[in-house]
């Protein structure tokens, strides 16, 4: 299992000393991009997805929340993303846009709104690194974990097993101490916190509570 904190309930003013926090227990650091369009907010670009990359070596899972992604993939891949993520919701050519991404080296994931039935990835399956479910609505954080969301996982790792794939899972939105083990369990196999893990007093050893709770 692996974690990825997200950066968005990191300190902007001083986004460099918080992720140096976590660069040593996170698998992978989470980076919400959100455009004031395809969700109600506006966060941040490839600049800083750039500015980042200098400083560390961990993957960088870029989590695109924008609409009409074709247009900014070349730019996130040559900033240093390593896994780009676009919404399901906000592909009209959902297979072209995943060629793409691959087509710079970058492993490709597709997300979808906690609204979204899983048969919408039917014939992409095949394609992608990973899945994202959104355990909430996307656009900010801090928000509550979609209990019903927990089916939605298990269903997804059960077409998994049937159709003899193997792209990661991946769980975005209001996880926590508390539930972190119940997602996993559901098949999460990477789990997305933010403000669990940016909000708490000392967030390296949030990340290892986070681990020890699985392990209970
Ligand atoms: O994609 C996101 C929101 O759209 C964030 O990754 C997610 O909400 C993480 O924050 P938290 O753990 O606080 O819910
Ligand atoms: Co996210």
């Amino acid at each position: 299992m692996k974690i990825a904190p997200s950066i968005l309930s990191a300190n902007f003013a001083n986004l460099l000393e918080d992720v140096k926090k976590i660069e040593k227990d996170a698998d992978l650091l989470h980076i919400d991009v959100m455009d004031g369009h395809f969700v109600p907010n506006i966060t941040i670009g490839p600049v800083v997805v750039k500015s980042l990359r200098k400083f560390f070596s961990l993957p960088f899972d870029v989590h695109l929340m924008i609409e009409n992604p074709d247009l900014y993939i070349e730019e996130f891949a040559n900033s240093g993303a390593d896994i780009i993520t676009v919404h399901q919701e906000a592909c009209i050519h959902l297979h072209r846009t995943i060629q793409k991404i691959k087509g710079y080296g970058k492993k490709a994931g597709v997300s979808l709104n906690p609204a979204t039935p899983l048969e919408t990835l039917k014939y992409i399956l095949q394609d992608v690194d990973m899945i994202l479910i959104m355990t909430v609505n996307p656009g900010f954080g801090g928000q509550k974990f979609i209990d019903s969301m927990l089916k939605k996982i298990e269903e997804l790792k059960k077409m998994r097993e049937d159709l003899g794939l193997n792209f990661e899972i991946e769980v975005d939105g209001g996880i926590n101490l508390y539930n972190v083990k119940e997602v996993v369990e559901a098949g999460a196999d990477i789990i997305v916190a933010g403000s669990a893990i940016f909000d708490s007093s000392n967030p390296a050893q949030t990340i290892k509570e986070f681990r020890e709770a699985i392990e209970k």
